[in-house]
Protein backbone atom coordinates (compact mmCIF):
# COMPACT_ATOMS: atom_id res chain seq x y z
CA UNK A 1 0.00 0.00 0.00
CA UNK A 2 1.08 3.45 -0.72
CA UNK A 3 1.30 6.34 2.20
CA UNK A 4 0.61 9.65 0.96
CA UNK A 5 1.00 12.02 3.80
CA UNK A 6 -1.31 14.94 3.81
CA UNK A 7 1.67 16.85 5.51
CA UNK A 8 4.80 15.39 5.35
CA UNK A 9 6.04 17.38 8.45
CA UNK A 10 3.18 16.14 10.54
CA UNK A 11 2.92 12.65 9.95
CA UNK A 12 1.80 10.60 13.23
CA UNK A 13 4.65 10.89 16.13
CA UNK A 14 6.26 7.76 16.24
CA UNK A 15 3.02 5.70 15.53
CA UNK A 16 4.31 4.10 12.02
CA UNK A 17 1.43 1.84 12.27
CA UNK A 18 -1.13 4.83 11.80
CA UNK A 19 -0.76 6.94 8.18
CA UNK A 20 -2.10 8.81 5.66
CA UNK A 21 -3.57 6.61 2.75
CA UNK A 22 -4.45 8.86 -0.49
CA UNK A 23 -5.06 12.12 2.38
CA UNK A 24 -6.97 10.13 4.73
CA UNK A 25 -5.40 8.71 8.07
CA UNK A 26 -5.84 4.76 8.73
CA UNK A 27 -4.99 2.60 11.80
CA UNK A 28 -2.94 -0.42 9.39
CA UNK A 29 -5.67 -0.86 6.80
CA UNK A 30 -8.31 0.96 8.30
CA UNK A 31 -9.62 3.71 7.22
CA UNK A 32 -10.63 6.06 10.27
CA UNK A 33 -13.65 7.89 9.47
CA UNK A 34 -15.64 4.65 8.54
CA UNK A 35 -14.77 3.15 11.40
CA UNK A 36 -15.90 5.98 13.73
CA UNK A 37 -19.01 6.51 10.93
CA UNK A 38 -19.85 2.97 12.25
CA UNK A 39 -18.48 2.90 16.14
CA UNK A 40 -18.84 7.09 17.03
CA UNK A 41 -17.02 9.09 18.75
CA UNK A 42 -15.01 9.33 20.80
CA UNK A 43 -12.86 6.54 20.12
CA UNK A 44 -9.83 4.90 21.43
CA UNK A 45 -7.68 2.94 18.55
CA UNK A 46 -4.74 0.58 18.93
CA UNK A 47 -3.21 -1.23 16.39
CA UNK A 48 -2.46 -5.23 17.36
CA UNK A 49 0.63 -4.74 14.99
CA UNK A 50 2.70 -1.94 16.88
CA UNK A 51 1.89 -3.86 20.40
CA UNK A 52 3.53 -7.07 18.82
CA UNK A 53 6.31 -4.87 17.48
CA UNK A 54 7.12 -2.61 20.45
CA UNK A 55 7.36 -5.57 22.12
CA UNK A 56 9.75 -7.46 19.55
CA UNK A 57 12.17 -4.48 20.20
CA UNK A 58 12.08 -5.53 23.78
CA UNK A 59 12.79 -9.19 22.82
CA UNK A 60 15.59 -8.41 20.23
CA UNK A 61 17.18 -6.01 22.46
CA UNK A 62 17.12 -9.14 24.89
CA UNK A 63 18.75 -11.77 22.52
CA UNK A 64 19.89 -14.98 24.47
CA UNK A 65 20.00 -12.85 27.75
CA UNK A 66 17.89 -13.94 30.65
CA UNK A 67 15.46 -11.14 31.13
CA UNK A 68 11.36 -11.11 31.89
CA UNK A 69 9.80 -8.48 30.57
CA UNK A 70 6.81 -7.45 32.86
CA UNK A 71 4.23 -5.40 31.45
CA UNK A 72 3.38 -2.50 33.62
CA UNK A 73 0.51 -2.56 32.65
CA UNK A 74 -1.51 0.19 34.48
CA UNK A 75 -0.19 2.20 30.97
CA UNK A 76 -3.17 0.17 29.47
CA UNK A 77 -5.43 -2.91 31.32
CA UNK A 78 -8.06 -3.53 28.28
CA UNK A 79 -7.93 -7.46 28.43
CA UNK A 80 -7.89 -7.45 24.66
CA UNK A 81 -3.86 -5.99 25.18
CA UNK A 82 -3.02 -7.78 28.32
CA UNK A 83 -3.77 -10.94 25.94
CA UNK A 84 -1.78 -10.03 23.07
CA UNK A 85 1.65 -9.96 25.94
CA UNK A 86 0.86 -12.44 27.72
CA UNK A 87 0.66 -14.41 24.05
CA UNK A 88 4.00 -12.99 23.43
CA UNK A 89 5.42 -14.51 26.88
CA UNK A 90 5.25 -11.77 28.85
CA UNK A 91 4.72 -11.25 32.68
CA UNK A 92 3.15 -8.50 34.12
CA UNK A 93 4.09 -6.11 36.74
CA UNK A 94 0.73 -5.58 38.73
CA UNK A 95 -0.23 -2.54 41.61
CA UNK A 96 -3.95 -4.07 42.71
CA UNK A 97 -6.04 -7.02 42.88
CA UNK A 98 -8.10 -5.95 40.65
CA UNK A 99 -4.75 -6.26 37.97
CA UNK A 100 -4.10 -9.46 39.36
CA UNK A 101 -7.97 -10.42 38.54
CA UNK A 102 -7.24 -8.71 34.75
CA UNK A 103 -4.40 -10.78 34.10
CA UNK A 104 -5.57 -13.96 35.52
CA UNK A 105 -9.01 -13.03 32.81
CA UNK A 106 -6.83 -12.28 29.96
CA UNK A 107 -4.91 -15.60 30.00
CA UNK A 108 -1.37 -14.30 31.34
CA UNK A 109 0.59 -16.47 33.87
CA UNK A 110 0.90 -15.23 37.71
CA UNK A 111 4.30 -16.91 37.82
CA UNK A 112 5.60 -14.49 35.74
CA UNK A 113 3.74 -11.69 37.85
CA UNK A 114 5.60 -9.01 39.62
CA UNK A 115 2.82 -7.47 42.44
CA UNK A 116 4.22 -3.77 42.85
CA UNK A 117 2.43 -0.71 45.01
CA UNK A 118 3.17 0.89 48.42
CA UNK A 119 -0.54 0.19 49.93
CA UNK A 120 -0.92 -3.48 49.60
CA UNK A 121 -4.35 -4.58 51.47
CA UNK A 122 -4.45 -8.08 53.29
CA UNK A 123 -7.03 -9.23 50.83
CA UNK A 124 -4.45 -8.46 48.08
CA UNK A 125 -1.80 -10.15 49.30
CA UNK A 126 -3.82 -13.40 49.96
CA UNK A 127 -5.06 -13.16 46.60
CA UNK A 128 -0.98 -13.11 45.19
CA UNK A 129 0.17 -15.56 47.03
CA UNK A 130 -3.33 -17.99 46.48
CA UNK A 131 -2.40 -17.19 42.44
CA UNK A 132 1.24 -18.14 43.14
CA UNK A 133 3.08 -14.31 42.10
CA UNK A 134 6.66 -14.44 41.02
CA UNK A 135 7.40 -11.63 43.42
CA UNK A 136 6.35 -9.02 45.85
CA UNK A 137 8.03 -5.72 45.72
CA UNK A 138 7.90 -4.84 48.93
CA UNK A 139 8.00 -0.70 49.39
CA UNK A 140 7.95 -0.45 53.70
CA UNK A 141 9.11 -2.63 56.47
CA UNK A 142 5.35 -2.24 57.82
CA UNK A 143 4.41 -3.79 54.44
CA UNK A 144 6.94 -6.44 54.69
CA UNK A 145 5.98 -7.64 58.32
CA UNK A 146 1.96 -7.74 57.53
CA UNK A 147 2.87 -10.18 54.58
CA UNK A 148 5.07 -12.31 56.37
CA UNK A 149 1.86 -12.44 58.82
CA UNK A 150 -0.38 -13.23 55.98
CA UNK A 151 1.78 -15.69 54.26
CA UNK A 152 2.75 -17.48 57.48
CA UNK A 153 -0.94 -17.57 58.34
CA UNK A 154 -1.68 -19.26 54.71
CA UNK A 155 0.69 -22.01 55.11
CA UNK A 156 3.12 -20.57 52.34
CA UNK A 157 6.32 -18.24 52.16
CA UNK A 158 6.22 -15.56 50.20
CA UNK A 159 8.67 -14.43 47.84
CA UNK A 160 9.83 -10.76 47.78
CA UNK A 161 12.00 -8.19 46.45
CA UNK A 162 12.63 -5.09 48.13
CA UNK A 163 11.57 -1.72 46.07
CA UNK A 164 15.17 0.10 46.45
CA UNK A 165 14.74 3.82 46.21
CA UNK A 166 17.93 4.45 44.95
CA UNK A 167 17.62 8.48 45.25
CA UNK A 168 18.39 9.57 41.90
CA UNK A 169 16.46 12.13 39.49
CA UNK A 170 14.93 10.51 36.32
CA UNK A 171 14.71 14.29 34.97
CA UNK A 172 11.26 13.97 34.05
CA UNK A 173 7.65 15.49 35.15
CA UNK A 174 7.55 15.67 39.05
CA UNK A 175 4.37 13.97 39.39
CA UNK A 176 5.56 11.04 37.73
CA UNK A 177 9.13 10.89 39.35
CA UNK A 178 9.14 8.00 41.54
CA UNK A 179 12.74 7.63 42.34
CA UNK A 180 13.72 10.65 44.78
CA UNK A 181 13.95 10.16 48.45
CA UNK A 182 11.26 12.96 48.68
CA UNK A 183 8.66 10.14 46.75
CA UNK A 184 6.48 7.68 48.75
CA UNK A 185 8.05 4.84 46.87
CA UNK A 186 10.33 2.07 48.11
CA UNK A 187 12.98 1.67 50.72
CA UNK A 188 15.78 3.98 51.27
CA UNK A 189 19.07 2.58 49.35
CA UNK A 190 21.07 3.63 52.72
CA UNK A 191 17.92 1.48 54.40
CA UNK A 192 18.14 -1.34 52.26
CA UNK A 193 20.78 -3.64 53.99
CA UNK A 194 19.11 -3.78 57.33
CA UNK A 195 15.84 -4.08 55.73
CA UNK A 196 17.19 -6.90 53.99
CA UNK A 197 18.47 -8.45 57.45
CA UNK A 198 15.01 -8.16 58.70
CA UNK A 199 13.28 -9.93 55.66
CA UNK A 200 15.97 -12.54 56.04
CA UNK A 201 14.92 -13.02 59.71
CA UNK A 202 10.92 -12.93 59.14
CA UNK A 203 9.04 -16.75 58.91
CA UNK A 204 6.55 -16.05 56.02
CA UNK A 205 9.22 -14.59 53.24
CA UNK A 206 11.72 -15.10 51.30
CA UNK A 207 14.22 -12.90 49.78
CA UNK A 208 14.29 -13.56 45.62
CA UNK A 209 15.18 -10.03 44.69
CA UNK A 210 16.03 -6.19 44.34
CA UNK A 211 13.73 -4.29 42.74
CA UNK A 212 13.89 -0.34 41.59
CA UNK A 213 12.03 1.45 39.46
CA UNK A 214 12.98 5.31 39.31
CA UNK A 215 10.16 6.95 37.35
CA UNK A 216 8.23 7.31 33.67
CA UNK A 217 9.21 9.00 30.90
CA UNK A 218 12.74 8.75 30.42
CA UNK A 219 14.93 9.40 27.83
CA UNK A 220 17.97 9.05 28.78
CA UNK A 221 20.17 5.86 30.38
CA UNK A 222 22.24 7.98 33.09
CA UNK A 223 19.61 7.87 35.43
CA UNK A 224 18.82 4.21 34.99
CA UNK A 225 22.78 3.54 35.13
CA UNK A 226 23.22 6.03 38.18
CA UNK A 227 20.17 3.21 39.99
CA UNK A 228 21.78 0.55 38.68
CA UNK A 229 24.96 1.23 40.00
CA UNK A 230 24.08 1.44 43.40
CA UNK A 231 22.04 -1.54 42.87
CA UNK A 232 24.86 -3.41 42.25
CA UNK A 233 26.77 -2.03 45.27
CA UNK A 234 23.42 -3.66 47.18
CA UNK A 235 24.12 -6.76 45.71
CA UNK A 236 27.68 -7.00 47.02
CA UNK A 237 27.08 -6.35 50.14
CA UNK A 238 24.34 -9.28 49.96
CA UNK A 239 26.35 -11.86 48.59
CA UNK A 240 28.47 -10.63 51.46
CA UNK A 241 25.30 -11.66 53.99
CA UNK A 242 24.84 -14.76 52.59
CA UNK A 243 21.55 -13.23 51.05
CA UNK A 244 21.24 -14.69 47.58
CA UNK A 245 19.33 -12.95 44.72
CA UNK A 246 17.71 -14.61 41.72
CA UNK A 247 16.72 -11.54 40.24
CA UNK A 248 17.04 -7.93 39.58
CA UNK A 249 14.35 -5.51 38.21
CA UNK A 250 15.21 -2.46 37.20
CA UNK A 251 12.01 -1.31 36.53
CA UNK A 252 9.99 0.79 33.60
CA UNK A 253 10.24 3.97 32.63
CA UNK A 254 11.33 4.04 29.04
CA UNK A 255 10.30 7.54 27.47
CA UNK A 256 8.14 7.56 23.59
CA UNK A 257 8.34 10.07 21.16
CA UNK A 258 5.33 12.74 21.62
CA UNK A 259 6.70 15.71 20.12
CA UNK A 260 10.23 15.87 19.16
CA UNK A 261 11.91 14.14 21.77
CA UNK A 262 14.21 10.75 21.41
CA UNK A 263 12.54 7.84 22.41
CA UNK A 264 14.51 5.96 24.63
CA UNK A 265 15.01 2.39 22.94
CA UNK A 266 15.52 -1.05 24.65
CA UNK A 267 18.32 -1.82 22.66
CA UNK A 268 19.96 1.60 23.61
CA UNK A 269 19.50 1.05 27.71
CA UNK A 270 20.00 -2.87 27.89
CA UNK A 271 23.02 -2.56 25.96
CA UNK A 272 24.35 -0.59 28.82
CA UNK A 273 22.78 -2.87 31.49
CA UNK A 274 24.27 -6.04 30.28
CA UNK A 275 27.90 -4.69 30.15
CA UNK A 276 27.63 -3.10 33.67
CA UNK A 277 26.14 -6.76 34.89
CA UNK A 278 28.77 -8.07 33.01
CA UNK A 279 31.72 -6.05 34.29
CA UNK A 280 30.43 -5.82 38.09
CA UNK A 281 31.86 -9.64 38.88
CA UNK A 282 28.30 -10.63 40.72
CA UNK A 283 27.27 -14.18 39.84
CA UNK A 284 24.90 -13.96 37.30
CA UNK A 285 21.36 -12.89 38.20
CA UNK A 286 17.78 -12.63 35.76
CA UNK A 287 16.80 -9.53 34.87
CA UNK A 288 13.03 -8.55 34.82
CA UNK A 289 11.89 -4.53 33.27
CA UNK A 290 8.25 -3.50 33.81
CA UNK A 291 7.67 -1.14 30.94
CA UNK A 292 4.88 0.48 30.31
CA UNK A 293 4.43 3.18 28.28
CA UNK A 294 7.32 2.37 25.79
CA UNK A 295 4.96 -0.98 24.88
CA UNK A 296 1.35 0.75 24.64
CA UNK A 297 1.76 5.01 23.83
CA UNK A 298 2.62 4.72 20.14
CA UNK A 299 0.22 1.99 19.49
CA UNK A 300 -2.96 3.85 20.18
CA UNK A 301 -4.92 7.43 19.47
CA UNK A 302 -7.78 9.17 20.21
CA UNK A 303 -10.36 10.04 17.91
CA UNK A 304 -12.58 12.90 18.19
CA UNK A 305 -15.05 15.25 16.15
CA UNK A 306 -15.41 18.68 16.32
CA UNK A 307 -18.48 19.69 17.66
CA UNK A 308 -18.28 23.55 17.54
CA UNK A 309 -15.29 26.52 16.28
CA UNK A 310 -15.77 29.00 18.34
CA UNK A 311 -13.55 32.24 17.80
CA UNK A 312 -13.67 34.85 20.79
CA UNK A 313 -11.15 38.39 21.04
CA UNK A 314 -8.69 35.92 22.54
CA UNK A 315 -9.00 32.59 21.13
CA UNK A 316 -10.18 30.32 18.56
CA UNK A 317 -11.44 26.73 20.32
CA UNK A 318 -11.82 23.51 18.42
CA UNK A 319 -15.20 22.41 20.75
CA UNK A 320 -14.59 18.38 20.59
CA UNK A 321 -16.78 15.54 21.90
CA UNK A 322 -13.38 14.04 23.68
CA UNK A 323 -12.88 15.58 27.10
CA UNK A 324 -10.54 15.51 30.03
CA UNK A 325 -12.54 12.68 31.47
CA UNK A 326 -10.77 10.79 28.09
CA UNK A 327 -7.91 11.68 28.48
CA UNK A 328 -6.54 13.24 31.46
CA UNK A 329 -3.04 13.79 30.21
CA UNK A 330 -2.82 17.46 29.66
CA UNK A 331 -5.30 18.60 32.42
CA UNK A 332 -3.32 16.62 34.62
CA UNK A 333 0.32 17.22 33.60
CA UNK A 334 0.34 19.96 30.86
CA UNK A 335 0.95 16.85 28.85
CA UNK A 336 1.32 17.29 24.95
CA UNK A 337 -0.04 15.33 22.44
CA UNK A 338 0.17 15.58 18.97
CA UNK A 339 -3.27 16.65 17.18
CA UNK A 340 -4.25 15.73 13.33
CA UNK A 341 -6.76 16.28 11.35
CA UNK A 342 -7.71 12.63 10.30
CA UNK A 343 -8.85 14.16 6.74
CA UNK A 344 -6.48 17.05 6.25
CA UNK A 345 -8.62 19.68 4.05
CA UNK A 346 -6.86 22.98 2.52
CA UNK A 347 -8.04 26.23 3.26
CA UNK A 348 -7.29 28.30 5.94
CA UNK A 349 -5.62 27.32 8.86
CA UNK A 350 -6.24 29.01 12.34
CA UNK A 351 -4.35 28.72 15.44
CA UNK A 352 -6.67 26.17 17.83
CA UNK A 353 -6.83 25.56 21.39
CA UNK A 354 -8.44 21.85 21.14
CA UNK A 355 -11.22 21.70 24.57
CA UNK A 356 -13.55 19.30 25.33
CA UNK A 357 -17.26 20.23 26.82
CA UNK A 358 -16.73 19.49 30.37
CA UNK A 359 -16.74 22.56 33.11
CA UNK A 360 -13.41 23.14 33.96
CA UNK A 361 -10.99 25.15 31.86
CA UNK A 362 -8.31 22.61 32.50
CA UNK A 363 -10.30 20.37 30.29
CA UNK A 364 -8.12 21.11 26.66
CA UNK A 365 -6.50 18.29 24.96
CA UNK A 366 -4.13 20.45 23.09
CA UNK A 367 -3.43 24.03 22.71
CA UNK A 368 -2.17 26.52 20.17
CA UNK A 369 -2.29 23.67 17.16
CA UNK A 370 -2.35 25.16 13.76
CA UNK A 371 -5.44 23.67 11.73
CA UNK A 372 -7.84 23.97 9.09
CA UNK A 373 -11.32 22.62 10.49
CA UNK A 374 -14.41 22.66 10.16
CA UNK A 375 -17.49 21.46 12.05
CA UNK A 376 -17.68 18.03 11.85
CA UNK A 377 -14.28 17.48 11.11
CA UNK A 378 -12.01 14.29 13.29
CA UNK A 379 -9.32 14.76 14.83
CA UNK A 380 -6.78 12.13 16.32
CA UNK A 381 -4.74 13.05 19.23
CA UNK A 382 -1.83 11.22 19.09
CA UNK A 383 0.12 8.40 21.49
CA UNK A 384 -3.03 8.46 23.55
CA UNK A 385 -2.19 4.28 23.82
CA UNK A 386 -0.77 4.63 27.24
CA UNK A 387 -2.61 6.36 30.56
CA UNK A 388 -4.94 7.52 28.20
CA UNK A 389 -8.64 5.04 28.56
CA UNK A 390 -7.26 3.58 31.79
CA UNK A 391 -6.99 7.15 33.89
CA UNK A 392 -10.45 7.88 32.13
CA UNK A 393 -13.52 8.52 34.17
CA UNK A 394 -17.19 9.61 33.80
CA UNK A 395 -16.74 13.23 35.56
CA UNK A 396 -19.68 15.32 34.00
CA UNK A 397 -21.55 12.15 33.91
CA UNK A 398 -20.21 11.43 30.18
CA UNK A 399 -20.07 7.69 29.78
CA UNK A 400 -16.08 6.81 28.83
CA UNK A 401 -15.34 5.55 25.35
CA UNK A 402 -15.19 2.45 23.30
CA UNK A 403 -11.85 0.98 22.41
CA UNK A 404 -11.04 -0.47 19.18
CA UNK A 405 -8.44 -2.80 18.33
CA UNK A 406 -7.50 -2.92 14.57
CA UNK A 407 -5.12 -5.92 13.17
CA UNK A 408 -4.46 -5.49 9.50
CA UNK A 409 -8.03 -4.68 7.61
CA UNK A 410 -10.42 -5.61 10.29
CA UNK A 411 -11.23 -3.98 14.14
CA UNK A 412 -12.41 -5.39 16.93
CA UNK A 413 -14.25 -3.50 19.44
CA UNK A 414 -12.46 -4.37 22.71
CA UNK A 415 -14.36 -2.82 25.00
CA UNK A 416 -18.28 -1.14 24.45
CA UNK A 417 -18.25 3.09 24.81
CA UNK A 418 -20.21 2.92 28.76
CA UNK A 419 -23.90 3.09 28.26
CA UNK A 420 -26.12 5.73 30.12
CA UNK A 421 -27.52 3.30 32.31
CA UNK A 422 -24.23 1.96 33.58
CA UNK A 423 -24.03 5.80 34.84
CA UNK A 424 -26.64 5.51 37.51
CA UNK A 425 -26.03 1.53 38.22
CA UNK A 426 -25.43 1.10 41.91
CA UNK A 427 -26.62 4.48 43.29
CA UNK A 428 -30.18 4.56 45.39
CA UNK A 429 -31.87 7.28 46.84
CA UNK A 430 -33.36 7.53 50.41
CA UNK A 431 -37.04 6.42 50.78
C1 LIG B 1 6.45 0.27 39.79
C2 LIG B 1 6.22 0.67 38.38
N1 LIG B 1 6.62 -0.16 37.41
C3 LIG B 1 6.42 0.13 36.11
C4 LIG B 1 5.83 1.31 35.72
C5 LIG B 1 5.66 1.57 34.26
O1 LIG B 1 6.27 2.73 33.88
P1 LIG B 1 6.30 3.17 32.37
O2 LIG B 1 4.92 3.19 31.86
O3 LIG B 1 6.87 4.54 32.44
O4 LIG B 1 7.18 2.24 31.63
C6 LIG B 1 5.44 2.22 36.69
C7 LIG B 1 4.90 3.55 36.34
O5 LIG B 1 5.68 4.51 36.34
C8 LIG B 1 5.61 1.89 38.07
O6 LIG B 1 5.22 2.71 39.03
N1 LIG C 1 0.10 8.49 34.36
C1 LIG C 1 1.41 8.95 34.01
C2 LIG C 1 2.44 7.90 34.22
C3 LIG C 1 2.37 7.34 35.59
C4 LIG C 1 3.37 6.31 35.79
C5 LIG C 1 2.96 5.37 36.86
N2 LIG C 1 3.93 5.22 37.89
C6 LIG C 1 1.43 9.52 32.63
O1 LIG C 1 0.44 9.59 32.00
O2 LIG C 1 2.42 9.92 32.12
Amino acid sequence: MTAHFADPARQPAGQPHFHFVNGVLHAEDVALPALCKQLGTPLYVYSRAALHANFKAYRDAIGERDVLVCYGMKANANLAVLKEFARAGAGFDIVSGGELQRVVAAGGDPGKVVFSGVGKQVWEMEAALRAGVKCFNVESLPELRRLSQVASRLGVTAPVSLRVNPDVDAQTHPYISTGLKENKFGIAIDTALEAYRVAASLPGVRVVGVDCHIGSQITDTAPYLDALDKLLDLLRALADLDISIAHLDIGGGLGIRYDDETPLAPRALLDKVFARLDASGLPPVQLVMEPGRSLVGNAGILLTRVEYLKHTDARNFAIVDAAMNDLMRPALYEAWHGVLAVTPRSGEALSYDVVGPVCESADWLARERTLALREGDLLAVESAGAYGFVMASTYNSRPRPAEVMVDGANWHVVRTRDTLASLTAGESTLP
